[in-house]
């Protein structure tokens, strides 16, 4: 069964419905210019209330070592996703420096794009394949944009096909169903597909998510 990563909690609630649904991760964005953004005190606090089982991922957008650190420890992070234009010697150098795992978000729109993720062989513990968002639009992620999942059938662009990676953009309670029978992603992450609005988590959405994921 995939594994299952909610993004952008920012209360309490999101964690406590991501653990019935029993994800896998919790993802907290550190990016000023996110409705899902967390101060260190906010990520502090919710750490603390995300059950042992499941993985505290911190994603960060072309952040310095003293931001990425400092939320390291605030949040007592598991994990760091790299969602900006991070290349492999970038993820390296975190990887080097930060006792965690180290994913990086490839931002996919053609089959061309995903020739990027092999520059990261043997670097990130793992890819996210993430909808490349519109040129000029506010965030790189978390947008609900989708990109065609047919890409990610077969051999994933020549993508190491022992290496863990993970889908994300657009997905829903309604679409994770689809997507995971056209890719066989062994992750999905969500974010504004289990909102009310953007930075507001639905509790139901987020069960019902958890649940088609189940149901495959
Ligand atoms: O969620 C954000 O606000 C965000 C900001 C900057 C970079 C990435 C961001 N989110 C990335 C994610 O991990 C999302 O889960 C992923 O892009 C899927 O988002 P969605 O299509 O909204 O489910």
């Amino acid at each position: 069964m995939a594994r299952i990563k909610i993004c952008g909690v920012r209360d309490r609630a999101a964690i406590d419905a991501a653990a019935a649904g029993r994800a896998d991760y919790v993802g907290f964005v550190f990016f000023a210019k996110s409705p899902r953004n967390l101060s260190l005190d906010e990520a502090g606090g919710l750490a603390g209330a995300v059950p042992s089982g499941i993985r505290r991922i911190g994603l960060f957008v072309n952040a310095d070592d003293e931001a990425i650190g400092a939320a390291v420890r605030a949040a007592r992070l598991d994990g760091v996703q790299l969602h900006g234009d991070e290349g492999p010697d970038r993820v390296a150098a975190v990887k080097a420096r930060f006792d965690v795992e180290v994913w990086k978000a490839i931002s996919v729109a053609t089959r061309a794009d995903l020739a990027d993720a092999r520059r990261y062989a043997g670097v990130a513990d793992r890819i996210l394949f993430d909808a490349k968002t519109p040129t000029g639009a506010a965030l790189p992620g978390g947008m609900g944009v989708r990109f065609d999942w047919r890409l990610l059938a077969g051999d994933r662009g020549g993508f190491d096909p022992g290496a863990a990676w993970g889908l994300a953009g657009g997905l829903d309670a309604s679409t994770v169903g689809e997507a995971l029978a056209t890719t066989q992603a062994p992750l999905v992450d969500v974010s504004s597909g289990v909102e009310d609005a953007p930075g507001v988590k639905s509790p139901a959405k987020i069960r019902a998510f958890c649940e088609a994921v189940r149901a495959r």
